[in-house]
């Protein structure tokens, strides 16, 4: 019988089976930040239990509030900084080259095709875009992570797209992922895979697969999946070049982790995508979505362009095309988090930093900071920001404001408009 990428990866990685349907995995990646992990850090050392699996396998960063905006969240960074060192855990990113975790891990090359990886945090299914299971977990999840490298999960079931046609100009993987999300409601995906697939995803580039892959726990996904290709083996290169001896063998391996034609599915969804509009959230649950001329003219406050949804340079290049040589609106603030160093460096030589500087923007650091609500740009009571990030709920980004979720493009022109809009590189 046929089986999908999800349970190829459970096959190749299952230690045990303690009761039925319970799969202990092992892990090929934990990844940490400085908000979930001090918790497990602190409870594993209260047990006599400071170990760590293997300090290869995991990787750190201090990524949500960075540089450290209070005594709270200085003592977070410096118990993660702390315990790196103690257990030799090189990969461990602080303030000057930190990024947000899933634009950093994946950029640094630490997600290949068929790992699995855990992390502490919601949106680690971003890199099921590699071709991996990945997912958030909580904090008993990630003790024994740490200090067993295995992980205890369901059978995975698959929701399947497939998605054809082309996207207008205009039109990206936040605007088909918001309506995707519309389409399935915010749980309609709950503990299941979601696997994009179709001409339109075998198209996009790896940082459009993250921004689709991001936002599948939106819908209540246990991770979102992309099949490895020739892009995904492109981007991974510089990485893997020693392992292989032309991309072609690469390709050759790393297609082992595809689905099979007669895999069963729970749903398979099929919609031809051509005639998708610019998509934007209206209310606090991210399956509130409208398409963007329906929202036109709706006042903001706050424009912010980052996160791990829409922060990659990608994003940045095209919300830069729109500002070039305009001023954004007297009305609004406009916030710009390059989500990486990496990035921010890209967008400097390339200009695209000037560019958000000439038309008002305030460039900051990368972090989380502005998309959960904690730094570097929290609104005020009866604010509303059009952000490129993932989630709108209530008071997300700051007690009593309003969040409207978008693409780059669609943030960008409602900057220069002080109030949402479609992109001019829309054209209907
Ligand atoms: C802080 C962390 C636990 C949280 C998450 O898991 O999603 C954050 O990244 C978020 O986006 O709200
Ligand atoms: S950028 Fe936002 S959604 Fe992504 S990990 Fe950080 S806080 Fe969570």
């Amino acid at each position: 019988m046929g089986r999908t990428i999800a349970e190829k990866i459970f096959d190749a990685h299952r230690v045990d089976m303690p009761f039925s349907d319970t799969h202990v995995l092992k892990l090929d990646r934990v990844f940490c930040h400085e908000i979930t992990t001090p918790i497990a850090i602190t409870d594993l050392m209260a047990r006599g239990m400071d170990r760590v699996f293997d300090p290869t396998k995991i990787k750190a960063v201090i990524d949500h509030v960075t540089p450290a905006k209070d005594s709270k969240t200085a003592e977070q960074g410096k118990i993660l900084r702390d315990w790196a060192k103690r257990h030799g855990i090189k990969d461990f990113f602080d303030i000057g080259r930190n990024g947000v975790c899933h634009a950093l891990f994946p950029e640094k090359g630490f997600v290949r095709p068929g790992y699995t990886v855990i992390m502490g945090d919601s949106h680690t299914c971003t890199h099921g875009a590699f071709g991996a299971f990945a997912a958030g977990v909580g904090t008993t999840d990630l003790e024994v992570g740490i200090l067993k490298g295995v992980c205890a999960f369901h059978a995975p079931k698959t929701i399947k797209f497939v998605l054809n046609g082309a996207l207008k100009p205009g039109v990206y993987a936040k605007d088909l992922i918001l309506f995707i999300i519309k389409e399935l409601t915010v749980n309609g995906a709950t503990n299941k895979v979601i696997e994009f697939s179709g001409p339109v995803v075998d198209e996009m580039s790896m940082e459009s697969r993250m921004t689709l892959c991001n936002m599948a726990i939106e819908a209540g996904g246990t991770c979102g999946v992309c099949y490895p290709d020739m892009t995904t083996v492109e981007y991974l290169w510089e990485f893997i070049k020693d392992e292989f001896n032309s991309k072609e063998e690469a390709l050759k391996e790393y297609s082992k982790w595809m689905s099979d034609d007669d895999a069963t599915y729970e749903k398979v969804y099929e919609y031809d995508v051509s005639e998708l509009e610019p998509m934007v959230t209206f209310g606090f649950k991210p399956d509130q979505v409208k398409p963007v001329r329906e929202m036109a003219g709706t006042k903001i406050d706050q424009i912010y362009i980052g996160s791990c949804t829409n922060g990659r340079i990608e994003d940045l290049r095209i919300a830069a095309s729109i500002l070039k040589d305009k001023k954004i609106s007297d009305d609004v603030r406009g916030i710009v988090s390059p989500a990486t160093p990496a990035v921010y460096s890209m967008a400097l030589k390339e200009g695209i930093i000037e560019i958000f500087q000439d038309s008002g923007f305030c460039v900051t650091n990368p972090t989380c900071g502005a998309c959960l609500g904690m730094s570097n740009g929290v609104l005020a009571e009866g604010e509303s920001c059009a952000a490129t990030t993932n989630r709108n709920f209530n008071g997300r980004m700051g007690k009593g404001g309003t969040v409207h979720l978008m693409s780059p493009a669609t943030a960008a022109a409602s900057a220069i408009e002080g109030k949402i809009t479609n992109s001019p590189l829309y054209k209907g």
